[in-house]
């Protein structure tokens, strides 16, 4: 083998590992995890909570937080279904969980799709979460924090067309920034991990989104310190049981219940056998190359011009293009 497909394969191993350990911890540890979320969500994301090993609690009167907040393990606030009177919830149960020291997670349901809504995420954005999980185009309309990007909660943009809009917003808000689609992104503003499993079809079930992003919630408590690895184990969990709901499945509701099923049976050799993740680089920009190095003409060039290449098959191209040069 050679030694680039050898990393490679370790790189996958150690992943699948991480991803194991941290579903396992889990499963143990049973964090509660409260939502503050949307009507359409709930049930999805409640059975996703508890078939992955936690305890979710749809708790979003603000009468309540003060108490409540304080005892969980992650907050999770989506907005799909907006009105004002559940804003002063979400500003409070995110001011209650930092002082607290949980990890809470974002969900900009249709960011751009109102000045009220994209107001109200950008406000949230503020109040420093660990995450924000969104679609391609909730994720351009908040890091460009403009209208328009959006038709409504469904995505018009592929994942990997935000990938630039993802690095800006978590180098600005310091939160790791996940982009969900055929390949979901995961950021911190200077690493780029792509997470490759799932099947289209989940996008035809409501609300499968708003559940992945609960699951992040959980897979955060059990490792609050190492946000990125942890949203990216979800988002490769939640993917694989997708895959394998597919198996099973006749069309959306059938793949809804078959995931559940899943992701409650999963075990670790379904796990390490097909979780698929690399380091993604974005595009070829020459003042981001290290000292000595030179970007080939196989590789995009410049901000926006993007590829899932992984590190490897640059490191590749890298080569072919020293040989052809010498
Ligand atoms: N083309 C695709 N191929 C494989 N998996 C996909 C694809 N598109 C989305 N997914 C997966 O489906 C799940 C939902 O992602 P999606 O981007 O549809 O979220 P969303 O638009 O926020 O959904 P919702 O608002 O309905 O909750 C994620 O786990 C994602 O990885
Ligand atoms: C369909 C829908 N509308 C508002 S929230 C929601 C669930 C998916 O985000
Ligand atoms: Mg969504």
């Amino acid at each position: 083998m050679e030694p680039s497909n050898l990393n490679e394969e370790q790189d996958q191993n150690s992943w699948a590992l991480n991803a194991w350990t941290l579903l396992s911890k889990l499963r143990d540890q049973s964090p509660l995890i409260q939502c503050i979320t949307n009507f359409v969500s709930m049930d999805l994301m409640a059975n996703t909570l508890l078939s992955a090993g936690a305890s979710p609690a749809m708790i979003h009167s603000i009468e309540e937080i003060q108490d409540f907040t304080p005892h969980i393990h992650a907050l999770c606030i989506n907005v799909g279904t907006l009105s004002p009177a559940w804003l002063p919830a979400m500003r409070e149960a995110a001011l209650v969980a930092n002082k607290a020291g949980k990890p809470w997670i974002l969900d900009p349901v249709a960011a751009g799709a109102s000045r009220f809504r994209l107001k109200a995420c950008l406000e949230l954005v503020g109040l420093n979460p660990s995450v924000i999980r969104g679609n391609g185009s909730e994720i351009i309309a908040l890091s460009k924090a403009s209208l328009g990007a959006t038709k409504g909660v469904d995505s018009s943009h592929e994942s990997m067309d935000a990938m630039e809009a993802a690095k800006s917003l978590a180098q600005s808000s310091g939160a790791i920034v996940a982009v969900s689609g055929a390949v979901d992104i995961i950021t911190d503003g200077h690493r780029v991990v792509g997470a490759h499993n799932g099947v289209s079809m989940m996008q035809k079930i409501t609300a499968t989104g708003c559940a992945v992003t609960a699951l992040i919630a959980a897979f955060i408590a059990v490792d609050p310190m190492h946000a990125l690895e942890a949203t990216a184990s979800a988002l490769s969990i939640f993917g694989i049981a997708g895959e394998m709901g597919m198996d099973m499945a006749k069309g959306p509701a059938s793949l809804r219940m078959h995931l559940i099923d899943s992701l409650y049976n999963l075990d670790q050799a379904a796990v390490s056998s097909r979780l698929k993740k690399n380091e993604l680089l974005s595009s070829c920009v020459d003042s981001e190359l290290l000292p000595g190095m030179v970007c080939p003409p196989s590789i995009p060039r410049g901000k926006g011009m993007l590829s899932s290449l992984s590190a490897t098959i640059v490191h590749k191209e890298l080569i072919k293009f020293m040989e052809n040069i010498r």
